[in-house]
C-alpha cells in the first residue's frame, strides 16, 4: 500500500490491534503482580504466554477482559479502552471468549442450555436461534451428541469442549485461554489442543496460558515469556525454544522440556 508520501505502509500495521496494554500494572496489596506490560496482540495472532508459576500469565490475561482490573496503565480491545469506570466492560466482554482451567459451566444445566444461556440473556437471541447457534458450535468441537447431557456426565476434555463452545457462541473476536488443559487427563489434553489448533487454523486471534509446548511449537505466532510480573521476552517459536535470550527463560524450558 502506498500513502501520498510516497512511503510503503504494511496494512496490517494500520489496523487496530486485537489488545494493546501501555505501561499495565496491577498490585496485590504491596505485591506487584504485572510490572509496566506494554504488549500488542494483532488480529488473527496467536501467542502462547508461559513462564514460571507465579509470574503473572492467568492475571495478565484476566485484565484483558476485567476479571481482574488493573491498577495502572492502557488497556485497549480492538481499540475500545478497557476504562476503570468499567463503561465499556460489555462491548469488551463480548469481544473476548474465555476458557478457564476448571471448565466453568453450570452443572444443573445441560450442555445446550450453558451454551444458550449468555447469547439469550446478554445478546437478546430467541431461544430458536440460540438452540442453532449452539449446536453449531457443538458440532464444530465433535460433540453435538452430548447436548441434552449435564456437564457431570462427560469427560473433562469433553466439559472444556463444551466451554470452548459456549465461548464461541457469543461470537468473540478474541478467545483468551487459561490453562486449558492443566485439569485434564493426559489422554483427555490431545482433543482439547486439537479444538484450538482447528480454531487457530480458521483465523481466530487467540492469547493461552499453556505449559503446552509443543502446541506453542506448532500453533503459536508468538511466545511470550513471564517472569516476576514482566514480559522478560518474546520471539516466534523457532528462535525462543532454540535460543531464549534471558537465563530465567533458559532455566524455565530446561526444566518443563527435559
Ligand atoms: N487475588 C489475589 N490476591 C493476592 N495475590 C494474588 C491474587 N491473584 C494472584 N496473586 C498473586 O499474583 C502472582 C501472579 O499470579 P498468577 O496467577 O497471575 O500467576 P501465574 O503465572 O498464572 O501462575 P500459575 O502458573 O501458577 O497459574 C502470584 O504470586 C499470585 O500469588
Amino acid at each position: 500500500m502506498t500513502t501520498t508520501e510516497g512511503a510503503t505502509v504494511e496494512p496490517q500495521l494500520r489496523e487496530v490491534p486485537a489488545v494493546r496494554m501501555e505501561a499495565v500494572y496491577k498490585h496485590y496489596g504491596d505485591f506487584t503482580a504485572l510490572d509496566q506490560i506494554d504488549l500488542k496482540v494483532a488480529k488473527g495472532e496467536k501467542i502462547v504466554v508461559c513462564g514460571p508459576s507465579g509470574s503473572g500469565k492467568s492475571t495478565l490475561i484476566r485484565c484483558i477482559n476485567h476479571i481482574e482490573k488493573h491498577d495502572e496503565g492502557l488497556i485497549y480491545v480492538n481499540g475500545v479502552e478497557l476504562d476503570h469506570q468499567r463503561k465499556n466492560i460489555d462491548a469488551v466482554r463480548r469481544d473476548t471468549g474465555m476458557v478457564f482451567q476448571s471448565f466453568n459451566l453450570f452443572p444443573h444445566m445441560t450442555v445446550l442450555e450453558n451454551c444458550t444461556l449468555a447469547p439469550m440473556t446478554a445478546n437478546g437471541m430467541s431461544e430458536a436461534e440460540a438452540k442453532d447457534l449452539a449446536m453449531h458450535f457443538l458440532t464444530k468441537v465433535r460433540i453435538p451428541d452430548q447436548a441434552e447431557k449435564f456437564p457431570g456426565q462427560l469427560s473433562g476434555g469433553q466439559q472444556q469442549r463444551v466451554a470452548i463452545a459456549r465461548a464461541l457462541c457469543m461470537r468473540p473476536k478474541i478467545m483468551l485461554f487459561d490453562e486449558p488443559t492443566s485439569a485434564l487427563d493426559p489422554e483427555m489434553v490431545k482433543e482439547v489442543l486439537e479444538t484450538m489448533k482447528k480454531l487457530a487454523e480458521e483465523g481466530m486471534t487467540m492469547l493461552c496460558v499453556t505449559h503446552e509446548m509443543g502446541f506453542a511449537r506448532e500453533v503459536a505466532d508468538r511466545i511470550v515469556f513471564m517472569n516476576e510480573g514482566k514480559v522478560v521476552e518474546q520471539a516466534a517459536p523457532k528462535e525462543f525454544f532454540k535460543h531464549p535470550k534471558s537465563e530465567r527463560a533458559r532455566t524455565f524450558l530446561d526444566q518443563i522440556i527435559h
